[in-house]
């Protein structure tokens, strides 16, 4: 049995907890599910879905895309293009679109998703760092976050291995020396690259190609990536060492980690002292991991010997940055990832990724939610309409003003709990508790933040059961603790309101209520009735139902004990009139009865 669980604090539904109204549910999200172990597997994806019919989505592109990038995105989406806005241009613009595509040059602010008002459902970056964009107002407003992670790899690999290459044959100032109709061949004496030890930091997708091709300049390459496999570093014949061992032994070291808080100026004063004297330093990863300000107090003390630099801690740099103007410096404006194969490639890649998120396709590059392997999702849809459902019923039977505070959710499967990463599931439990009293949207991204900031505590449970795991779960129970119901029915005998069900012939089932079994389709609408058990209780109330006419669904009884009390569940595709609620409530033998909308 494992348990995990989340937060604290009160929760207290802001409507009555009785709904006459229409439930409605502002974005037709759909979420999935996967395990941990398939989680692992290289093809990932996540679950995002928002249907339009009509109108078509708007994507707005805020910084230039390849042009098939372009012509998938028109395929599904009106694409509005305008390039170099000012922030309040952006905040303005970004209410009327429903994603958004930037590079690098574009600051995705808190603001920008506060303007959206709450209509921008992708952000999709056009390329791979996502440094520019906060992403904890993105998963906080529920807006998916994608990016193209793969196709910029090779072009900013080529790039720093430019860098590095012209760095050491002083290619840039030796061609500026030339043009200013110079011929200094002593001045511009390089160093060889043969034989020396290149330190690649961030052993990724393009610090392990800049050590691919490296080696192929017959240099030795280590590298340091606390998170890089061992085995992969291996594979090309690559040692993994700490930061200290790696920067101080290195005769080059090339940057390649993402903007972290924890990359933030890593290279700093002490790690300049650290260095060899005469390290030459590439980076064409983020201007940000570099302390700039040091690096220029090291290349004057002779420590860096030389400086190749793509990237900057503001872009573009102050014109009189000593960083850019350093003699010892070589720079490029941020052209790691301009190729004209990379950026068709990025236009793609990204384009896929929000059509597909757009449509409620699959996408495999989503960065602030779970990614799940498309067999997982189909295999766990149905479970999680279930979960939305008796999220959504458990909430209405709350009575009084307690609040929900904590939930309790219990999967019983015959699968091992490993192979259930219950992320989705609690995701749409959450879902369905808090959609019908709150106005906030919530789907996958933002479902355990929506939780925390309400202070629902969830916990979760597994039960392993004997039989075949074929089934990934055998029911789902969803429990309320520390309120009154509204249907006294619905508690337990241990003192909570307590629902479950089932998945049967691929659709939702109510199979328990309280202590009492019932077996009941999750669709429509229900009324819950606790009565005398005898003949004639389903015909009365039937015959209410008729009158107004709302048409039955279906019907089941579920008793104790014959002939004393029971729990007659009924299914309406229409909602009664309050007057025949009322009716339904003043038969003599009817105990009890809510109606609920599922
Ligand atoms: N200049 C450009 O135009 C350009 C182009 C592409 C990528 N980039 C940048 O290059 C960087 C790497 O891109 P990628 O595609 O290889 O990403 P990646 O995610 O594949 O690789 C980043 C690696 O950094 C490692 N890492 C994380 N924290 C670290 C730390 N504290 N110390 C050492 N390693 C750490 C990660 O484990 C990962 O292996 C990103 O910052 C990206 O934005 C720049
Ligand atoms: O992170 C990246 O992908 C690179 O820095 C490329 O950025 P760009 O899209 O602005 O060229």
């Amino acid at each position: 049995m494992a348990v995990t669980s989340s937060l604290n604090s009160v929760f207290t539904p802001t409507k009555p907890t009785h709904f006459s109204g229409k439930l409605s549910f502002p974005s037709p999200f759909t979420t999935a599910n996967f395990t941990r172990r398939q989680n692992r597997r290289a093809h990932r994806v996540v679950v995002f879905a928002t249907v339009f019919t009509d109108p078509k989505p708007t994507v707005f592109v805020a910084e230039k895309l390849g042009k098939a990038g372009l012509e998938l995105l028109k395929t599904f989406a009106n694409v509005d293009c305008a390039y170099n806005l000012s922030p309040e241009e952006l905040c303005t613009k970004i209410s009327l679109c429903d994603a958004l595509i930037v590079r690098s040059g574009t600051k995705v602010t808190r603001e920008v998703f506060e303007s959206s008002g709450g209509r921008l459902k992708v952000v999709g970056r056009a390329g791979v760092g996502i440094d520019n964009v906060d992403m904890s107002a993105a998963t906080e407003h529920g807006c998916l976050v994608v990016n193209a992670p793969t196709a910029n790899t090779i072009a900013a690999a080529e790039h720093g291995i430019a860098l590095l290459t012209a760095m050491a044959r002083n290619i840039a100032q030796a061609d500026a020396s030339v043009k200013a109709g110079k011929w200094q061949r002593s001045k511009y004496v390089g160093v060889s690259l043969v034989g020396k030890t290149l330190a690649v930091m961030g052993f990724g997708k393009v610090g392990s190609e800049v050590a691919r091709r490296a080696k192929g300049l017959g240099m030795h390459v280590i590298a340091h990536d606390p998170y890089a496999p061992a085995d992969r570093a291996r594979a090309i014949g690559v040692d993994l060492l700490t930061f200290e061992e790696a920067i101080s032994i290195a005769d080059f070291i090339s940057l390649h980690m993402p903007l972290t808080p924890a990359t933030s100026r890593i290279f700093n004063d002490q790690a300049f002292s650290q260095m060899k004297k005469g390290v030459r330093i590439v980076n064409v990863a983020r201007g940000g991991v570099i302390d700039e300000e040091a690096l220029v107090r090291a290349l004057d003390s002779g420590i860096v010997a030389q400086a190749a630099l793509d990237v900057f801690t503001e872009e573009l740099p102050p014109k009189d940055s000593r960083l850019v103007l350093h003699e010892n410096v070589t720079v490029t404006p941020h052209l790691g990832a301009s190729t004209a194969e990379a950026q068709e490639g990025v236009a793609i890649e990204v384009a896929e990724a929000v059509v597909g998120a757009l449509k409620g396709e699959l996408a495999a590059t989503a960065v602030n939610a779970p990614m799940v392997p498309a067999e997982v999702l189909t295999e766990l849809a149905p479970f999680l309409t279930l979960s939305e459902k008796l999220g959504r019923l458990a909430v209405q039977l709350v009575g009084g003003g307690n609040g929900v505070q904590s939930v309790k959710v219990t999967y019983a499967s015959a699968r091992d709990p490993d192979d259930l990463d219950t992320r989705m599931l609690r995701a749409m439990i959450t879902k369905g508790l808090t959609g019908p009293i709150s106005s906030v949207f919530i789907n996958l991204v933002n479902a355990d933040f929506t939780a925390k900031q309400r202070g629902l505590r969830i916990t979760e449970e597994h039960i392993l059961l004997d039989g075949s795991p074929e089934n990934p779960l055998e029911l789902i129970q969803v429990q309320i603790a520390n309120v009154e119901s509204k249907f006294a029915t619905a508690i337990s005998d241990s003192g909570e309101i307590k629902v479950e069900g089932r998945v049967k012939d691929g659709k939702p089932h109510l199979t328990k209520v309280g202590s009492f079994g019932v077996d009941v389709s999750m669709e429509g609408s229900l009324i819950l009735c606790r009565q005398v058990d005898q003949p004639g209780m389903i015909g009365s109330v039937g015959n209410i139902l008729g009158e107004e006419n709302v048409n039955v669904s279906f019907m089941s009884v579920g008793r104790i004990t014959p002939r004393k009390q029971a729990v007659m569940t009924i299914g309406v595709d229409e909602e009664p009139s309050k007057e025949a609620l009322k009716m339904i409530g003043e038969i003599p033998e009817v105990e009890e009865f809510v109606f609920l909308k599922l």
